[in-house]
């Protein structure tokens, strides 16, 4: 059996085009939706992640204000631009793109985004939503996961998932997404015993640990999807996945591969928030 190769770059385009037209619709009653950008030093992959932000925004119609700041930036300087940006009208969302350098406590920055503008759904406020199934933003990775099963024609009701890692921002949120789809959910972690008897029961298995050959194919059942959360460099520096994708296609009915999975997602789904950001604050 040869695997569903799940197309993140369609999928991701998608959703962009649909955020594209509700831009549209806001531009027509007069409201430009605004994210702020704020990124702290010179990391190269955060400089492509931001960078790509920025395009996103302009192809869906959003206005971008990007802020860049010094490696050796002070938290209270940072934490000074948050407040301002949080009170600012004509900003409907603002993001601080991490890791942020060690000077800087990322839980206080956090803390400090209006929750109202906290488009990656990182404040503790729009966590605690999440979790009581409350309206509000969804985080932009662990939604990203559950549209690319969706959107590529498969159900999550009734279904065992499994996630392997227990992260604040994408292991976490991403299993509270699939409980509130009626999936039966086990979470996996590095003390987690028998991963691989767990993860081979899995109809639906999410990886978001950050590890190389994390998923190999004796560790899936057949004919299951399997979402690629993973972000690594190889031997060769070529960006890979935590999952061995050719190995697990042989196995899974479905596979999300790296890059073109889930990453493309990330920034697709960020644009559905700023979008929901900027109907909140103007009461739609
Ligand atoms: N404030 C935030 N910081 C960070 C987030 C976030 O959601 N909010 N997530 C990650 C980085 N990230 C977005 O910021 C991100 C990572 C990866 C991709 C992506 O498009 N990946 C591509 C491959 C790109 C490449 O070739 O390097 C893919 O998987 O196809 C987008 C966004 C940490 N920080
Ligand atoms: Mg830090």
């Amino acid at each position: 059996m040869k695997a569903q190769r799940i197309d993140g770059k369609a999928i991701s385009d998608q959703i962009k085009e649909e955020a594209a037209l509700e831009a549209q619709k806001l531009q027509r009653q007069g409201i430009t939706p605004c994210l702020a950008v704020v990124l702290v030093g010179n990391d190269p992959a955060s400089m492509v992640y931001v960078n790509n932000k920025k395009k996103a925004c302009e192809k869906v119609g959003i206005l971008s204000r990007s802020y860049e700041l010094p490696e050796d930036t002070e938290e209270k300087d940072l934490l000074a631009l948050v407040e301002q940006l949080n009170m600012d009208n004509s900003v409907h969302g603002v993001l601080v793109q991490l890791p942020l350098p060690p000077q800087i406590d990322e839980e206080k920055v956090i803390l400090a985004v209006d929750p109202k503008k906290d488009v990656d759904c990182f404040h503790p406020l729009n966590v605690g939503l999440l979790h009581t199934g409350q309206k509000g933003f969804l985080p932009c990775t662990p939604a990203g996961v559950l549209e690319l099963i969706e959107r590529s024609g498969h159900t999550i009701e009734g279904k065992r998932c499994v996630v392997i890692g227990r992260s604040h921002n994408v292991g976490k949120p991403t299993a509270m997404l699939l409980l509130q789809k009626n999936g039966t959910v086990t979470i996996c972690h590095s003390k987690t015993k028998d991963l691989k008897g767990i993860c081979k029961e899995a109809d639906i298995l999410v990886s978001a640990v950050g590890k190389l050959h994390t998923v190999t194919k004796d560790m899936v059942k057949e004919g299951a999807v399997v979402i690629d959360v993973g972000m690594n460099r190889n031997e060769n520096g070529k960006l890979c996945g935590d999952v061995d994708f050719d190995d697990v296609c042989e196995v899974a009915g479905a596979v999300s591969p790296v890059p073109g999975g889930v990453g493309l997602m990330t920034v697709a789904m960020l644009m559905k928030n700023c979008i929901t950001a900027a109907k909140l604050q103007n009461g739609l």
